[in-house]
């Protein structure tokens, strides 16, 4: 992770930060979120990030966050040497949750042990009479908690005091006030503990003295301030736009910030779904009024991807392609404006910077290592364009917050994720066997189409179509049929990095297939895909 890229973002540094040092846990991301719905500023970096990039920082708050570790087994993570004495020397509070709360006793003079019994889903914890960490209703009253781990503190570290307990008589909250540090055994992150964030909230603002100053607003204009500062006067930019939120919000800023020497290309890869490259050009023109070159490098894609199945193959030779077409933009640019462009805007989003760097040894793997995204990881060594991304430290709902702000129609907004790799990673196997591209596009549209009317755009995060290459035997009409199988994908998820399938009701799948099959030749046969993420990703390739 880059604290120091990072320490730039919006409101970043200073009396407001809470940085967030990650070990591995499932939740650490639902800290962060949680933590700016409350407009405070914060950041997760990885928790082994020496102390001089903490300090950099300079936190207000420090949160250790869980793990699937043992604080008592070899080469588990913890903070650097020296942390304990620079958050004592510069007034940092400092919260452990569960794993967190261990590495803090186990260093600071407490023991922790294996659990007789491991303490996994919701219980009950009461809270002591007198006690700083938790707010004035909450004292001497029991609560609901989420609980999730198997070793348990037995003795505290001097100086410190037990908050709650389990109504089993374990150790469930701790504090020394006069140190400034914290701990929850429980996790307040996730919504199984129905106090967590009034918790947080009130340790950060009564405890912590943060201030609620964190607003979509600041974000805007310090990235437009940034923006001017990285590009010269004379100098120009690309930007890659797909239609998609992140790109439509990260251009619509730059172009708020240096006009029109921001120059905008839309590629149409052969990949797209039905009629979109007409609906994108004819809304980037008639709502955003930014200035857009449409490519049609459809045979370009199309004839690298002959005869590939694998689906990383083909990932990588979308993701080339897409280079040597930017790169070719740059030079016929530099041939009309006499000087070529320096930057590349991408819309790279947090949750992708998250991923890219999973703390050593928390088990997380790296996102493109499950596949290549093509923006991320997968830009070439030796690319000579430097990257603007004003949108990476936001999440993808911030990023329609901040999209609303700068008035980007509702339509880009609210539009569902389509991934740069497009109907290829959609149709699986060799994307130019047969008419696979024409048939998913017609299956698609009739999908898509039917939850627009059905009201259900809105409810869903995504939804899609996927072609099989395998055939079914059927009977249409009299006739046997032996034509193909397609599926039908719809999810809900906050930011895709997790995600469950939408359920829909009998009614509106009777339809849809009827639909389907009634008027998209070649197809005798529909599956819903009813898999989480995990086990299954987004996607089929
Ligand atoms: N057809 C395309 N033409 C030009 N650039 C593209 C195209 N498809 C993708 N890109 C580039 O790749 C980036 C990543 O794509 P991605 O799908 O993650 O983001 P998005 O399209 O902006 O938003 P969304 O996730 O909502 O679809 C985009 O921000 C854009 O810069
Ligand atoms: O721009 C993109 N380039 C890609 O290569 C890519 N692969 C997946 N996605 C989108 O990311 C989200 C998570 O998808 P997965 O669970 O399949 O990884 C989902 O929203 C996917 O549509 C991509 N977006
Ligand atoms: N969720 C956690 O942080 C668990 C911490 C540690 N692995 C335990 O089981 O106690
Ligand atoms: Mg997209």
């Amino acid at each position: 992770m880059e604290p120091i890229a990072l320490a730039k973002a919006p409101g970043g540094g200073g009396r407001n930060l809470v940085l967030i040092l990650d070990y591995g846990s499932q939740y650490t991301h639902l800290i962060t979120r949680r933590i700016r719905q409350l407009s405070v500023f914060s950041l997760c970096i990885s928790g082994t990030s020496s102390l001089s990039s903490i300090a950099e920082l300079k936190p207000r708050v420090v949160i250790l966050s869980g793990s699937p570790h043992s604080v008592h087994a070899d080469g588990a993570p913890s903070f650097p040497d020296g942390f304990v004495r620079y958050a004592e020397d510069n007034s940092v509070y400092v919260l452990g949750i569960c794993y967190g709360m261990q590495l803090i006793v186990q260093n600071l003079g407490g023991v922790v042990t294996v659990g007789e019994k491991q303490e996994y889903g919701k219980m009950e914890i009461s809270v002591e009479e007198e006690c700083g960490l938790y707010g004035p209703e909450a004292l001497g009253g029991t609560q609901t908690v989420w609980m999730s781990h198997g070793d348990e503190v037995v003795k505290l570290p001097e100086g410190f005091t037990v908050a709650a307990r389990s109504l089993q008589g374990s150790v469930a909250a701790i504090e020394n006030h006069a140190r400034r540090f914290y701990g929850l055994q429980y996790h307040p992150e996730v919504t199984h503990s129905p106090q967590g964030v009034e918790t947080l909230r009130h340790f950060l603002f009564d405890v912590c003295g943060v201030t609620a100053d964190w607003e979509m607003q600041d974000v805007l204009e310090e990235e437009i301030k940034v923006t001017k500062r990285m590009v010269g006067p004379d100098e120009h930019v690309i930007c890659a736009l797909s239609g998609g939120v992140d790109s439509t919000v990260a251009a619509t800023l730059v172009h708020k910030a240096i006009g029109d020497r921001l120059h905008c290309i839309f590629v149409d890869t052969g990949l797209l779904r039905y009629k979109e490259r007409e609906r994108v050009m004819s809304t980037f023109q008639s709502d955003l009024h930014l200035p857009v070159i449409c490519i049609d490098a459809s045979d370009q894609f199309l004839s690298k991807l002959k005869g590939v199945k694998d689906p990383e193959c083909k990932r990588k030779i979308i993701g080339r392609e897409f280079i040597s077409i930017f790169d070719d933009f740059a030079q016929e640019l530099e041939k009309k404006l006499g000087k070529k462009p320096t930057f590349l805007v991408q819309g790279t989003l947090y949750p992708d910077v998250i991923e890219s760097c999973p703390p050593p040894g928390s088990g997380k793997t790296h996102s493109h290592t499950i596949k290549s995204h093509h923006n991320v990881g997968g830009l070439p060594e030796d690319m000579k364009l430097k990257l603007i991304e004003p949108l990476k430290c936001l999440f993808k709902d911030e990023v329609r917050k901040l999209g609303g702000i700068l008035n980007v129609p509702e339509s880009f907004l609210k539009r569902h994720p389509f991934p740069g790799p497009g109907l290829a990673v959609r149709v699986l196997g060799d994307v130019t066997e047969g008419n696979a591209l024409e048939i998913l596009r017609q299956v698609d549209e009739i999908f898509i189409q039917s939850i627009k009317e059905a009201g259900l755009y809105d409810s869903i995060w995504q939804a899609f179509a996927v072609f099989l290459p395998v055939q079914s035997v059927g009977v249409q009409g009299d006739h046997r049929t032996h034509s193909h199988v397609v599926v039908l994908r719809a999810i809900t998820s906050e930011d895709g990095m997790t995600a469950d399938w939408y359920y829909f009701d009998h009614k509106f799948l009777v339809d849809v297939v009827r639909k389907i099959c009634n008027n998209v030749r070649g197809v005798n046969r529909v599956c819903q895909d009813i898999t989480s993420k995990p086990p299954a990703t987004v996607e089929w390739e």
